[in-house]
């Protein structure tokens, strides 16, 4: 599994013509380094003495991240089998009108899977972003640069996501299927975009991160 490698191998595996990984696995691992960074912000903050008062509302958003990591680490092999499903599709015979007709019905529904796991992988990115700006000025100010390092990766995370539906999206014959989806990609993305603009105004209208401001 995907999930079970190591940074170096997946890396490894990514650079080379082997498929799958492709960019929807990768977006689930940008959620989940995404994630595992607001956890660690939360963990490192919970122990400074000043955020007593912070500390409930740090608390709760544990149990959402954890699960996120859960689910994150999930999609990274979900989406590698959508990968696989179309790659399968693709090796299909064309040699009768029969295997033909066989190979049109499961390229559909490889092509749903295909489009619609990433759109999970993007909601769950964004579920994170939402958790980085609720947390936003309640984390010790040591680990503020790691926080938005997570905002910054779940962001990239979204944008990846909505990127792999859309590549599978010209190809689906349900078109109700690609409304539905086109629907998702702008919401997803314009909410993505939303958050990352609010956070970054706030983070970056103070120092040290003043200087990031373009
Ligand atoms: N949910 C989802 N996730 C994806 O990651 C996704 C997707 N949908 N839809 C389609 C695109 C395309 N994509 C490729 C990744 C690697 C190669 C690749 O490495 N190809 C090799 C080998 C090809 C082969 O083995 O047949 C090559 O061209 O040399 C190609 C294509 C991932 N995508």
């Amino acid at each position: 599994m995907l999930s079970s490698l190591s940074i170096n191998e997946y890396a490894a595996k990514l650079a080379s013509d082997e498929v799958p990984p492709g960019g929807g696995s990768t977006a689930a691992i940008y959620g989940l380094m995404a994630t595992a960074l607001l956890e660690m912000s939360i963990a490192y903050s919970l122990r400074s003495p000043k955020l007593v008062e912070c500390s409930e509302a740090l608390i709760a958003k544990q149990a959402d991240l954890s699960r996120l990591h859960i689910e994150l680490t999930i999609l990274i092999d979900r989406d590698a089998l959508a990968l696989r499903g179309l790659l399968t599709v693709a090796d299909m015979p064309e040699t009768t009108a029969e295997k033909k007709q066989a190979r049109a019905v499961a390229l559909q529904k490889a092509l749903k899977q295909a489009a619609e796991v990433p759109v999970e992988t993007a909601r769950s990115c964004l579920e994170v972003m939402e958790i980085g700006k609720a947390i936003l000025n309640k984390v010790d100010k040591l680990v503020v640069s790691d926080m938005m390092a997570g905002v910054a990766a779940a962001h990239a995370g979204v944008v990846a996501s909505l990127l792999s539906t859309a590549i599978n999206l010209s190809e689906i014959e349900d078109e109700t299927l690609v409304s539905a989806l086109k629907g998702q990609i702008y919401l997803l993305q314009s909410a993505a975009d939303e958050l990352k603009a609010a956070v970054e105004g706030k983070v970056y209208s103070t120092m040290p991160f003043k200087v990031l401001r373009g």
